[in-house]
């Protein structure tokens, strides 16, 4: 069963051509994350498919039932914003019924859903407290909770993690997945940051200018990127790109390497001097400097003793390499 099929979807404000012929289906339990940098249309994308903007043309279908005429609250889909929009004189319970009670439903089912959600979210300490004495996560998890309560046949997530601080954005990050997991609901998640694309989805779509560049699962596109653009925005940090420091590289030619694939040798086809050391603890980047003046970062495992100064030289295994002509494109 198709939880969401896109076919044709183009959006315009005013002669601002935003959506540029989207076509994407999204299965019944897919977690799928859109992914793109600030102005790419992902936000749009989001509000067409949940109803709080029409398409200019094209069909949305939830369910296998086309949506196109259906207001937002009649979709059967949840939304779950950057901003909590939670109401600030309801308690973390009522803020997460309400929803269910504008629609009419029984008091005992409004109460049963509530408690089941307020449990699965870990919030049982706290359902009775106003948003103002929760923390920011504690927020968020209210404002997951409320569209848990819904049942919802979609759920969409915009960016729900930007207003957190790193430690916690990872904890809600793994909640997210775990929820996704007990679910077994199917998810679109707006995000620009890589490490949540990587990390949640299983199938990430990739933005540019209301495009999609391409669709692929992380690893897929980790591993075979079409073009320059879809190499450098995945992956952390992001891929090397030399056109001048690599011998024997037919011109206008350049060549992809990731981080984690440079190794640091007695001699090697690349060599440079270090620029910059970012000791991680774990790991170590290095920034290095070639002759041809392209710099380069070097992910080593571990602690590495380089200092700035140093001179290196890299190898890489030739498999892990990708090329790209003078229009961005792979070449295979
Ligand atoms: N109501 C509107 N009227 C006119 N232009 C709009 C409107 N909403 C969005 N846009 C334009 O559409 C483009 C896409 O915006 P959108 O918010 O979808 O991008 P985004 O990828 O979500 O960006 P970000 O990551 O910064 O949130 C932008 O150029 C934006 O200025």
């Amino acid at each position: 069963m198709t939880a969401l099929k896109l076919e044709g979807i183009n959006k315009s404000f005013g002669p601002v051509h935003v959506l540029k012929d989207i076509n994407l289906t999204v299965e019944e339990g897919e977690f799928v994350v859109f992914v793109g940098p600030s102005g790419c249309g992902k936000s749009t994308l989001l509000r067409v498919i949940a109803g709080l903007e029409d398409a200019s043309c094209g069909t949305i279908a939830i369910g296998g039932d086309v949506v196109n005429a259906i207001p937002p609250a009649k979709r059967g889909i949840a939304m779950v914003f950057q901003s909590y929009a939670l109401y600030p004189h309801l308690s973390v319970k009522d803020n997460m019924g309400l929803g269910l009670k504008q629609e009419g439903q029984p008091k005992s089912v409004v109460q049963e859903r509530v408690s089941k959600a307020i449990t699965m979210l870990d919030l049982d300490d706290y359902a009775d407290r106003k948003p103002a004495a929760l923390s920011g996560g504690q927020r968020q998890r209210v404002a997951i909770g409320r569209a848990i309560v819904r049942d919802p046949k979609l759920f969409l997530f915009d960016e729900p993690l930007s207003n957190l601080d790193a430690a916690l954005r990872m904890n809600t990050r793994v909640e997210i997945a775990e929820l996704h997991r007990t679910l077994s609901a199917s998810m679109i998640y707006v995000t620009h940051d890589q490490i949540e694309a990587m990390t949640l989805a299983d199938k990430i779509v990739v933005l540019r200018d209301g495009r999609i560049e391409q669709i692929g699962s992380p690893m897929e596109l980790y591993n075979n990127p079409a073009n320059r653009f879809v190499a450098s925005f995945l992956g952390s940090p992001s891929m090397n790109f030399l056109a001048r420091s690599v011998p024997d590289l037919p011109p206008g030619q350049t060549m992809g390497i990731r981080p984690e694939h440079l190794r640091l040798s007695d001699t090697g086809p690349i060599s440079g001097s270090v620029t910059h050391v970012e000791r991680l603890g774990g790991d170590t980047n290095l920034l290095v400097r070639t002759p041809q003046d392209e710099t380069l970062t070097v992910r080593v495992f571990g602690q590495d003793p380089s200092e700035v100064g140093d001179v290196v030289h890299l190898t890489f295994a030739p498999q892990q390499v990708f090329h790209f002509n003078e229009a961005q494109e792979r070449i295979f």
